[in-house]
């Protein structure tokens, strides 16, 4: 290649990008259930962050990595804001969103097309208005006027100096370009930090963990008590085999039988579902063992929570 071939195509490449390579982390924070982790995902376009009707599934901090030609967004999910039971385990999961919200170079605040709620208020007051903030209303597909969106965005748009407002569907990808667009405002200028197909910087232990997690919470819903938690015990490489040893820790002992299941059976469909999507996620043959533990209190003991890695 000559000097100027050189020069035509990195002018070629410079004409596709909007500027200088950027690349900064993104906290996505709002109320249970708005749609945090189903935006992520459809960012990604891979299911890492698990989803579920279920509030608070979203426990552990998780990077999601998103690079297109000129920047590299770097997403930290955090926890659902949760009001009703402060135990030790949530006191713990407050802090971290507000320790978050002051480290990340933009936030995104998302909301539902409805009025302000005290849930929405809670989180709101975690803000900083330091970090660039964006107004995500999510959900927009589910808005038959979209006329009526005017006066909710006016409502927080009194209570938080939003830097932008953009409306999405996180579920039908809607709009997700702009709302990418608008965030790189906010980044800062430098080098993409991960190599382009890193797309989670948790290890297979946290993601088979994760994924034994989100089998529970969608095969049992409400039923399950909200402090479930699981620990991969073991995690093995023999050759192309993965071994891996999960307990599902439970507070008490009735918790047991929803989780076993008739003759065993609950717990077999979770962990056939998990060791399904575990063997598509790692790329190849997984054997998984999983049962049941239970740790008496284990959501208001700090220093258990401590030995679980929270
Ligand atoms: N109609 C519609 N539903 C959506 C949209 N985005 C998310 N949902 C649904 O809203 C529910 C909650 O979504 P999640 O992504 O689990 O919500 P979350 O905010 O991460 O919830 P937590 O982890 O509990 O904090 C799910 O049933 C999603 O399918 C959307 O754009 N439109």
């Amino acid at each position: 290649m000559t000097d100027i071939d050189h020069e035509l195509e990195v002018k070629a490449v410079a004409a596709l990008s909007d500027g200088p390579f950027k690349c900064g982390t993104v906290a996505i924070v709002g109320r249970p259930n708005v749609g945090k982790s189903t935006l992520l995902n459809h960012i990604l376009g891979m299911k890492l962050a698990i989803t579920s009707r279920k509030a608070q599934t979203t426990r552990h901090r998780l990077l999601g990595i998103h690079t297109t030609d000129d920047t590299q967004y770097l997403f930290v999910d955090t926890p659902g804001f949760q009001q009703k039971h402060l135990n030790a385990l949530n006191k713990g999961l407050n802090k971290t969103v507000t320790q978050v919200l002051t480290e990340v170079d933009v936030v995104l605040f998302v909301i539902e097309p409805m009025k302000l709620g005290d849930a929405d208020r809670k989180v709101l007051q975690l803000l900083s208005d330091k970090t660039p903030t964006i107004l995500v209303v999510n959900k927009l597909d589910l808005m038959g006027d979209k006329g009526n969106i005017l006066p909710l965005i006016q409502d927080f748009d009194l209570e938080f100096p939003f830097s932008e407002i953009v409306p999405v569907s996180a579920k039908k990808s809607l709009n997700l370009d702009e709302l990418l667009k608008s965030i790189r405002t906010y980044l800062p200028e430098q080098e993409a930090i991960y190599s382009e197909d890193e797309l989670t910087d948790k290890n297979e232990r946290f993601l088979a963990a994760e994924l034994v997690r989100e089998k529970i919470f969608r095969l049992l819903g409400d039923e399950i008590p909200y402090s479930v938690a699981v620990e991969v015990e073991k995690f093995e490489v023999v050759g192309k085999l993965r071994r891996i040893f999960c307990a599902i820790i439970v507070d008490k002992d009735s918790q047991k039988p929803m989780l076993i299941g008739k003759n065993g059976e609950k717990l077999k469909q979770i962990s056939t579902e998990a060791r399904q999507d575990m063997e598509k996620l790692f790329g190849g043959k997984v054997y998984l063992e999983t049962w049941v533990k239970v740790k008496g209190g284990w959501a208001d003991d700090a220093r258990a929570l401590k030995s679980l890695g929270y």
